[in-house]
């Protein structure tokens, strides 16, 4: 059985990833890329869909463990009645393959260690064949191989279609095990030499996580985070992905299960912000690159998500084979999301871009001219109901964050246009937004209940109008920003946590705004949003409570998923999830800025 959600720890070569729990098993690796199919999959099972367990024999939970410093080498440690042992998880840069590399150290006395390679190729579904040539064990089927080399010392059979390791580490041995992927047609990988690509990892980290600058009380938080940003950026790219599991649930046993190895141009924007708030301006010049890319042909065929790659057909498809994590299903593949019409993320790439502007990088004429595109789209779009940033399968309305974004994109086109003097239509752009903003607070502010809605002509509250307090929508002492301030605060919190919005049916409405069934927990970043509006009206200390509350609910490593159940207190949803990390990010350096 999978562990919970806070229990894995992540490890990647920044194309794909995997997930270690404290008991030494990985249960969730996708090769070669972060959407391929798995080949352990047993978090969204049972062992029998794929993981590879090690860790001293009869051994359940580590002692402890940590990351080597600022980078994603893990190790986990052990202590047990007959010696200490250190497992070293790592996936080094990819070169010609990429690699899983465990190396057992023994730190005092002498411990029996155990490994079981289960590999199911497929999400699960496909056993391999097995066999052993002069330095590997190769498991085959269809499209993928995998190749095990093992240590002299270790000794390897197998039993019940998994590749068994039993053997002994004394204080000061060092034993390591490489998995290599390559595709099936493909002769053996290069010998790698573990130790070697240890120290390269190291020193790779250590190069990057140097840029990073951030001076406040929250170095630790902010540092992990950045890491995790930057671990789900795919480096051939550019592209970032919004985490890198499928179907963990926001409800345990519920339906609430989506595909998040993609790039949502709201996800991806935010987090390229966050990089670049942090110092990590390479990763937004690549960025921008890979959406120029993505986004190439008619604006009128824009997604809001794309395949790391660029790819457009993300179609969903539901995993009947695989039980789900602690029995939630339908597990999905794909996210039928892709085909949403969600008018913010014209707000949320503008903004970006026009980030980056002010961090230096200069705004290229092909860049300018997707700019333009987006503007002429939006000039005859945004007045229409979406699915707005929640993506909702239920019908479309016309959601007030929508709307604000639709705001954002022109006020940041025409300040885009106003200094650095490119061509644009800037009366028309001009007009356009004020016309946004008188529409929305006519239609979307409720006076008599003193704050911005979820959508036109609604009562229900909705998180993402805290945008209203930091996007300069209105003056932060705007009584309408602080009574949608408080709003969120007093209706929306549960627990200490703040909830995207209410999944019961309101409205005189039969069923939720989301068109699903069940609920969901608190919505983390949401608690970083309300955070960020408090400091915008005047309110740093309750700010501060609230973001030293909200970030205690990470994990050992520092990492944090989409969601938190107030009540059983425990994450839920993907995991590590690129949105709670940025909003973390982006409060961290905000109340930093209060207390320099
Ligand atoms: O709540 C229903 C939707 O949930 C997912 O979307 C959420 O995750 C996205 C990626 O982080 C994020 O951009 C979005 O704002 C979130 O609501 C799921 O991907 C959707 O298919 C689903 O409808």
């Amino acid at each position: 059985m999978a562990g919970r959600i806070e229990d894995y720890a992540l490890i990647g070569d920044l194309q794909t990833a995997a997930l270690v729990g404290r008991n030494g098993s990985i249960d969730w690796l996708c090769f070669p890329r972060f959407d391929s199919p798995s080949c352990f999959g047993a978090l969204l099972g049972t062992e029998e869909h794929g993981r590879w367990l090690l860790a001293p024999v009869g051994a359940t939970e580590c002692t402890s463990r940590s990351y080597n410093g600022d980078n994603l080498v893990l190790e986990t440690l052990w202590e047990t009645p007959t010696g200490t042992v250190k497992v070293i998880d790592f996936m080094p840069q990819r070169d010609a393959t990429p690699d899983v590399i465990r190396i057992v150290e023994g730190v005092s006395g002498s411990v029996e260690m155990r490994g079981e390679i289960q590999l199911r190729f497929d999400y699960g579904r496909v056993v391999p064949w097995v066999r052993r040539t002069d330095h590997h064990r190769v498991a085959v089927a269809g499209p993928d191989s995998v190749w095990i080399r093992e240590h002299p010392s270790i000794r390897s059979y197998g039993k019940d279609f998994t590749t068994v390791a039993e053997f002994t580490v004394h204080a000061g041995d060092r034993i390591p095990t490489v998995l290599s992927w390559l595709p099936s047609h493909y002769t053996a990988p290069p010998r790698q030499d573990a130790e070697k690509s240890l120290k390269e990892t190291l020193d790779g980290w250590h190069e990057w996580a140097a840029k990073i600058r951030y001076q406040g009380p929250y170095r630790d938080l902010v540092t992990r985070s950045m890491i995790v940003l930057k671990a789900l950026t795919y480096q051939p790219t550019g592209g970032i992905v919004a985490a890198v599991t499928s179907s963990l649930p926001e409800e345990i046993g519920g339906v609430r299960n989506w595909d998040y190895r993609f790039c949502w141009l709201r996800d991806s924007t935010m987090t390229l912000s966050a990089l670049v708030r942090g110092g990590c301006i390479e990763e937004a010049a690549a960025w921008r690159l890979w959406l120029l890319r993505a986004v190439a042909g008619d604006p009128a065929d824009l997604q809001i998500m794309y395949g790391v790659g660029g790819e457009r057909r993300l179609a969903e498809q539901i995993a009947d084979w695989l039980p789900g994590y602690e029995d939630s299903t339908p597990v999905r593949f794909g996210n039928a999301a892709v085909a949403q019409l969600q008018l913010d993320v014209y707000g949320e790439v503008v903004d970006t871009l026009h980030t980056a502007l002010q961090a230096g990088i200069p705004m290229e004429r092909a860049a300018w001219g997707l700019v333009k595109a987006l503007m002429s789209f939006l000039e005859d779009h945004w007045h229409e109901p979406d699915e707005g940033l929640w993506e909702v399968r239920g019908r479309r309305r016309h959601f007030v964050h929508s709307k604000i974004m639709c705001w954002v994109a022109f006020d940041r086109a025409l300040k885009m246009a106003e200094t650095t003097g490119l061509p644009a239509p800037l009366d028309r752009w001009r007009t356009i937004r004020d016309t946004i903003h008188k529409d929305i607070c006519t239609k979307g502010y409720n006076s008599a209940l003193g704050t911005f809605t979820q959508y036109y002509g609604g009562k229900t509250l909705d998180a993402a109008t805290l945008f209203v307090a930091t996007t300069g929508f209105l003056p932060p002492d705007d009584p309408r920003v602080v009574g949608t301030v408080e709003a969120v605060r007093d209706h929306l919190v549960h627990n200490g946590f703040v909830h995207r919005y209410s999944t019961a049916a309101a409205d005189g409405a039969k069923a939720a705004v989301d068109g699903l069934t069940g609920r969901e927990g608190a919505f983390l970043a949401c608690s970083f949003w309300l955070a960020d509006a408090l400091v915008a009206i005047g309110r740093e200390a309750e700010a501060c409570a609230l973001f030293e509350q909200v970030a205690a609910i990470s994990n050992d490593l520092g990492l944090i998923s989409e969601e938190w159940d107030p009540e059983a207190k425990r994450q839920l949803g993907n995991t590590p999830q690129a949105f709670t990390h940025v909003a973390l990010v982006n409060t961290a350096f905000l109340l930093a800025q209060g207390q320099g």
